[in-house]
């Protein structure tokens, strides 16, 4: 039989978090320096959004900042340093992991939604770029700095996602300079989904995670899988895969709870499946 746990049994322990109903929140434990990424906080977020699959009390996650950041990228002393001496195979192992992080982040069929204040650079960016949904305050300033240590800006999966958001010539721009995309620019250009204050960010990201929790969790888990797997898709390969996708969806009760709720002219109350 398929184990069902709880977020509590995935014991996290390199940051912090905490459930606002059944949207998982969870932040980076280092305000002092910005919320930087060390070994252990890489591994233990990949290893818990592989894991959120499973969890019955999750139907949404939110990446809240802390004290007023949401994250500085990889840990420049713990991380970054240690690369220099570092021979290709572990290197490889590195880059490997810190990619295996995004990808777990991508195929989680929980919506993932980043609230992001101050920094969000280097791997921060990505992690907030791999969610479903940003939100931005005014201050958040975003960078793929990558160039700027002397790096290619293709990273964890920086060259496919980011020109998907924001257009090709931007996101060449942003990778190739280093530079920082403001919350404006973000917002014009469709990476931030809305605007908050620093104070309110991150009710506002749970608030919206849980309208989308309100509705049919295991029809948004389905919809997650295909947005992010008909990136590689024709368009009769993706209208094929959405056929069956929808037609495993018209199988739910929830399904019937809506139709049943239309008919009866009541608000459906959706159960997962
Ligand atoms: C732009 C900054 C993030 C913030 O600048 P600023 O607001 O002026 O604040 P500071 O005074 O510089 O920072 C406050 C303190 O925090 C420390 N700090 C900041 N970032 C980090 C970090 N990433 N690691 C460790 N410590 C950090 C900073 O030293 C200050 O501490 P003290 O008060 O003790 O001096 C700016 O700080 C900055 O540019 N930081 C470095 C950002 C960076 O280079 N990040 C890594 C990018 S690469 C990456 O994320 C991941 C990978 C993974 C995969 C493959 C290859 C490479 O990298």
């Amino acid at each position: 039989m398929l184990t069902t746990y709880k977020m509590a049994d995935l014991k996290p322990n390199h940051f912090l978090w905490r459930m606002e109903g059944d949207v998982a929140v969870i932040k980076l434990d280092r305000p002092d320096r910005k919320n930087p990424l060390t070994f252990e906080s890489y591994i233990e977020l990949r290893d818990t959004f592989r894991n959120l699959a499973y969890a019955d009390d999750v139907n949404a996650v939110v990446i809240a900042p802390n004290e007023g950041n949401y994250c500085s990228g990889g840990d420049v002393h713990d991380i970054i340093g240690p690369l220099v001496s570092m021979d290709m195979k572990d290197l490889l192992k590195f880059t490997r992991m810190t990619g295996d992080l995004v990808k777990a982040m991508i195929n989680c069929s929980k919506p993932i939604i980043s609230a992001v204040d101050g920094i969000s650079v280097g791997a921060g960016a990505i992690m907030a770029m791999a969610s479903d949904m940003r939100l931005a305050t005014p201050e958040a300033k975003t960078a793929f700095l990558f160039t700027r240590v002397g790096l290619a800006g293709c990273d964890m999966g920086a060259c496919a996602m980011l020109p998907r958001i924001i257009g090709q010539g931007r996101a060449a721009e942003l990778l190739y300079t280093g530079r920082s995309m403001s919350a404006e620019e973000g917002y014009s250009w469709g990476y931030f989904n809305a605007m908050s204050t620093s104070e309110e960010i991150e009710s506002a990201a749970v608030t919206m995670a849980q309208r989308i929790t309100a509705g049919p969790n295991f029809a948004h888990g389905i919809t997650k899988t295909q947005l992010n797997q008909e990136w590689n898709m024709g368009l009769d390969q993706a209208i094929e895969a959405e056929a069956q996708a929808q037609a495993i969806c018209m199988q739910t009760k929830d399904f019937e709870r809506a139709y049943n709720a239309f008919v009866a002219k009541e608000k459906p109350v959706f159960e997962g499946a």
